[in-house]
């Protein structure tokens, strides 16, 4: 395999079917490409109750400083609908100049041309004034609790410290060079329960429904917003992805009522904060205020899960400034700096170096035909071999 040759290096990765928390072979294959440029691989295995256990791939190249890291996850999302895809998921078939795959996008795809930059670089230059490291999960699409975070102690815990990171998700929402990610919003999720009375529907007065009682409560929930966001951060959201009774007949009132919701919050707020306005909302709703006046208070619990991620946002210009400028002389393009979307593995490295984020066109991941154009997998390979050269330049000469 030809490592300066982003479609090689993702070929290889995309026919591994690692749908998470298998492994599938793409980390195999990924250290065996590191170990060819000279990495040093750890590969470690870790566990949690009630999860599966999923490997990891710690790799580095050099030993002085400064040091970079380039992280993600060869994970994938399972393919969904196989009948419907026109290629196979696993296949890596070029059609029409796309190749096709699990993992195109999101993310084999980003790792495949930062190892091809890599190999490029180290071909035109000899030798990095520096270090370099590859930090990949087995555990991002999946419940994220034996992978980044675990695999971030593990390497600080053997004196691994980073000067910063590149996370290669896919960032761009239409064409390559649109966006960088500088930050992202927190998370957090919560299940709400309103209890009922069981009974016949023609007899409610013998009975008690949830269902009104929940309707108030979901409307507080979402009515004010939370806030209009701000310069930094688009407005928080909470959307509530399920109202359910488990009920089956059509003549039964149920005895109670679940819903279930997910906010990501920008840094107006902190879990806590969130949580404490969010009970306060169901409170007054639910007639322990004034707004049921007449009616039984309804009679409710709520829950928040763990593991709420705080909003963050990165400050480091001069790291910001390397990659803007060497996707801006790629493309021609300036990048938005951007909060938008989702969560990312960022949320753990940050609390090591500072870390921004940009990878390939994020259009078609965890869709049926996830694909990429070729002339990206280039573009993004000549983007990632700017970066580096300018990164390691700048960060060498202080
Ligand atoms: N499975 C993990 C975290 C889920 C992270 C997920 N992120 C994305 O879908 C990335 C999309 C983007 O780049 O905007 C999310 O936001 O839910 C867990 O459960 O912790
Ligand atoms: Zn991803
Ligand atoms: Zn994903």
């Amino acid at each position: 395999m030809k490592l300066t040759d982003p479609t090689q290096t993702l070929t290889a990765l995309i026919r591994c079917p690692s749908v998470t928390p298998e492994e599938g072979g793409a980390l195999t294959e990924l250290a065996g490409m590191l170990s060819e440029l000279g990495f040093a691989n750890d590969r470690v295995t870790f566990s949690d109750e009630g999860t599966p256990d999923v490997e990891n791939l710690y790799s580095r190249l050099g030993s002085e400083g400064p040091h970079l890291m380039f992280a993600g996850h060869t994970d994938v999302v399972p393919v969904g609908d196989a009948e419907a895809w026109t290629q196979g998921p696993f296949s890596a078939d070029i059609v029409d100049g796309e190749m096709y795959g699990r993992g195109a996008v999101d993310m084999k795809g980003g790792i495949a041309c930062f190892v091809s930059a890599l190999a490029r670089l180290i071909e035109r230059k000899g030798p990095l004034k520096g270090s370099v490291s590859l930090l990949i999960t087995g555990d991002e699409e999946g419940p994220s609790i034996n992978g980044t975070e675990k695999l971030l102690v593990h390497a600080a815990g053997k004196g691994e410290r980073w000067d910063a990171a590149v996370v290669g998700e896919p960032t761009n929402p239409d064409q390559l060079g649109d966006m960088i990610k500088i930050g992202r919003r927190g998370s957090l999720s919560g299940t709400l329960t309103v209890e009922g009375v069981q009974g016949h529907v023609a007899y409610p007065h013998l009975a008690d429904n949830p269902l009104p009682g929940m309707m108030a409560l979901a409307s507080a929930l979402i009515d004010p917003p939370l806030d209009a966001g701000n310069e930094r951060f688009p407005p928080s959201n909470l959307e509530i992805t399920s109202i359910d009774t488990g009920n089956t007949a059509t003549n039964v009132i149920p005895a109670r009522c679940t819903a279930k919701f997910n906010i990501r919050f920008n840094d107006q707020w902190t879990a806590e904060s969130l949580k404490a306005e969010l009970r306060a909302r169901i409170e007054q709703a639910s007639g322990g205020g004034s707004s049921r006046t007449g009616q039984e208070k309804v009679r409710y619990t709520v829950k928040f899960a763990d593991r709420p991620s705080s909003s963050f946002l990165t400050h480091d210009a001069p790291l910001i400034e390397a990659l803007s400028n060497a996707v801006t002389e790629a493309t021609g393009r300036t990048p938005a700096l951007s909060t938008t979307g989702g969560t990312s593995d960022a949320r753990f490295i940050k609390d090591y170096c500072p870390v921004v984020e940009f990878g390939l066109v994020g259009k078609t991941m965890h869709m049926v035909d996830e694909r990429v154009a070729v002339s990206d997998l280039e573009a993004l390979t000549g983007i990632y071999e700017l970066f580096l050269e300018r990164w390691f330049d700048r960060a060498g000469a202080h």
